[in-house]
């Protein structure tokens, strides 16, 4: 998807967009070259390499670190992960999280897991699903006019096989508030089947707190 149709699709509403503040805008194609990193990331795991690849592959690839390298930057300027106007936020760390609708108070979107988040037999790793819920419902809490909280704790209950490579729904809703907690819960589903759901505690940062 190019950056202009990660722009044009209906992903974000105005609620998130507008609380979650400015984006760094970034060179043009910023977007589609996370999309290719994922899907390269995706051939990395599912592929069976010969030597002669797995060299050429090694070589580029530090090529490539070695012109990256210079241009790092201090966690203020960075893009990747700062890209709250793209689905997946420009990141590859957690799988590539789309919404559909959401407001200060929930939110409903869909998200497909790749080859990379496979933990074993066409299971999703029980890792990748609390790194999602962390996302979504860190988001939330953050939504509105909310302060800025961090996840005190993240419990997820795993009910059925998250199933690789197929779309699945997900949600998240606060529960309620009390001073600086507030409790927050998602689940995943796989049609009618549900996959995992979680409970977040999320506590509002005091000023001076990081
Ligand atoms: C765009 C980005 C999207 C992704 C978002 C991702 C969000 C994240 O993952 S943040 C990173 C992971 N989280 C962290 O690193 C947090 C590390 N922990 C901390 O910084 C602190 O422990 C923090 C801020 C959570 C709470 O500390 P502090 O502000 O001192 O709170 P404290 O005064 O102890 O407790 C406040 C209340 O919360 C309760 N509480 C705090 N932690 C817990 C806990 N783990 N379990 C239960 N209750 C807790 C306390 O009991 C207290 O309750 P009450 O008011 O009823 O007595």
């Amino acid at each position: 998807m190019s950056d202009e149709e990660h722009a044009s699709a209906p992903h974000w509403s105005e609620t998130w967009r507008g609380v979650e503040g400015q984006v760094p805008a970034g060179p043009a194609g910023y977007g589609a070259m996370i999309d290719t990193l994922r899907t390269f990331l995706d051939d990395v795991a599912a592929a069976s390499p010969d030597e002669a690849i797995v060299a050429a592959l090694t070589q580029d690839m530090a090529g490539w670190s070695s012109k990256l390298r210079p241009l790092a930057v201090p966690e203020a300027e960075r893009i990747f992960a700062h890209r709250r106007d793209l689905p997946g936020r420009g990141q590859t760390m957690s799988p590539q999280l789309f919404i559909d609708e959401a407001s200060a108070e929930s939110v409903r979107g869909h998200v497909t897991f790749g080859d990379y988040y496979l933990g074993g037999n066409g299971a999703v790793h029980g890792g990748a699903i609390p790194l999602l819920f962390d996302e979504i419902l860190g988001r939330l809490s953050n939504a509105g006019t909310q302060k800025r909280s961090r996840t005190a704790f993240l419990h997820v209950d795993f009910r059925s096989i998250t199933p690789i490579g197929k779309r699945l729904q997900i949600r998240g809703w606060f529960e309620y508030e009390e001073g600086r907690k507030r409790l927050l819960k998602a689940d995943l589903r796989d049609g009618d089947t549900l996959c995992a759901e979680a409970e977040g505690l999320f506590v509002e940062l005091r000023p001076g707190q990081p």
